[in-house]
């Protein structure tokens, strides 16, 4: 008996050691890796003024290979999530990167944010989208932060019609698996719940739940899911459907987790800046037309990308600013558009076009 303790505690310690060396020779790698980051820098410095330190194509490359190299016991993705932090870590050395989101802070947003470029980018939150899109054009942030669609509830209008005045152009996209919780305060009597806060879309999301659970209960909408947490916190007969972060932010307590109507609800949020981004060799192009309103316009539109096998992701339609019925499309494809195809597509979209403008191609979310 004492002789087996004696044993497993020896073999306890032999198997720490050996991960005290791992972890000497992993803090070796990772600082070689920055000191060749810090060099990548000075190479960059040299093309001028405007160097780029950011880059998105590489980056999204570099996860990629993580994934594909890996053979296991950890999963592709935390992999990769490992990496995304060596990365953030190793940018922050060459030149911190500013990021604006759509907050307030503890929103799905800022988690896309801190998905996309790691824990080491300097990001700020912001009350509105139009916020976010001029703190970049103003060039106070290198990049902004703004959800796009959701699976359940569809397209982020006040997104798209940024677009329309903006010069920006989208660098890159990120994908958010959405879990609501019903959470409450410490203050909160949980038989007693008469009003749940909470954004417009997640009270959407969770519409089924709420029609099963609580029926009869008044739903809020407010300006964020973290608006409605914050608010809950001195209310004794109120709770707020809201993401893990915010939970975490207010000290709340779950009363019902995974709440959402649809297991698979997700949210695409965009990477707006100023950079045209080059091909990474998996990548999206989105691109808004006019046309002009005449038969078969939508027809003349769309037949370029069949005849040229570029594959669309998502067609959506908006009621253009300058007029009463006419409409502005949003387009989404595959490709690059520095690629044969996708060039010879564009420049026949083009001709039939009133207006057409790429807003950008960049790398496919990797996470
Ligand atoms: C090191 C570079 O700069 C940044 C940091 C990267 C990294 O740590 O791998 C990758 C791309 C850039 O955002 C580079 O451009 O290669």
């Amino acid at each position: 008996m004492t002789e087996e303790i004696v044993s497993s505690d020896q073999h306890l310690l032999e198997l720490r050691d050996r991960i005290d060396e791992i972890d000497g020779n992993i803090a070796r790698l990772i600082s070689e890796r920055a000191e060749c980051a810090l060099k990548v820098a000075e190479v960059k410095k040299a093309t001028g003024e405007d160097a780029l330190y950011y880059r998105p194509e590489r980056e999204a490359q570099v996860l990629r290979k993580a994934m594909e190299r890996n053979q296991g016991p950890l999963t592709d993705e935390e992999m990769a999530r490992l990496f995304r932090e060596i990365m953030s870590a190793c940018l922050a050395l060459e030149e911190p990167v500013k990021v604006a989101y759509l907050g307030p802070e503890g929103t799905f947003t800022q988690q896309a944010a801190l998905k996309h470029f790691g824990h080491s980018a300097q990001s700020r939150p912001l009350a509105v989208i139009d916020e976010v899109f001029r703190e970049v054009e103003a060039g106070a942030a290198n990049y902004g932060v703004v959800p796009v669609e959701n699976s359940t509830e569809g397209v982020i209008n006040h997104t798209l019609d940024n677009f329309m005045t903006s010069n920006l152009k989208i660098c890159g996209e990120v994908e958010l698996r959405i879990h609501h919780h019903l959470m409450i305060s410490d203050i909160t009597r949980p038989d007693a719940i008469t009003r749940i806060y909470s954004h417009a879309q997640s009270l959407a999301q969770c519409r089924k739940w709420l029609d099963s659970h609580y029926p009869n209960v008044e739903r809020v909408a407010v300006a964020s899911n973290a608006e409605a947490a914050k608010r809950v916190k001195g209310e004794w007969n109120a709770a707020a459907i809201a993401g893990d972060m915010a939970a975490d932010l207010y000290g709340l307590k779950m009363l019902a987790e995974k709440i959402e109507d649809r297991p698979d609800n997700s949210t695409r949020f965009l990477i707006v800046g100023t950079q045209a981004v080059p091909a990474s060799s998996d990548d999206k192009t989105s691109l808004m037309v006019s046309m002009r309103n005449e038969p078969g316009a939508l027809h003349d539109l769309l037949e370029p990308f069949r005849r040229h096998n570029v594959d669309l992701t998502r067609v959506e339609t908006r009621p253009s600013q300058s007029g009463n019925w006419t409409y502005v499309f949003f387009i989404d494809f595959k490709g690059h558009r520095d690629t044969p195809d996708v060039a010879a597509a564009l420049k026949e979209v083009g001709a039939c076009a009133s207006d057409m403008k790429v807003l950008g191609s960049y790398p496919r979310g990797v996470l």
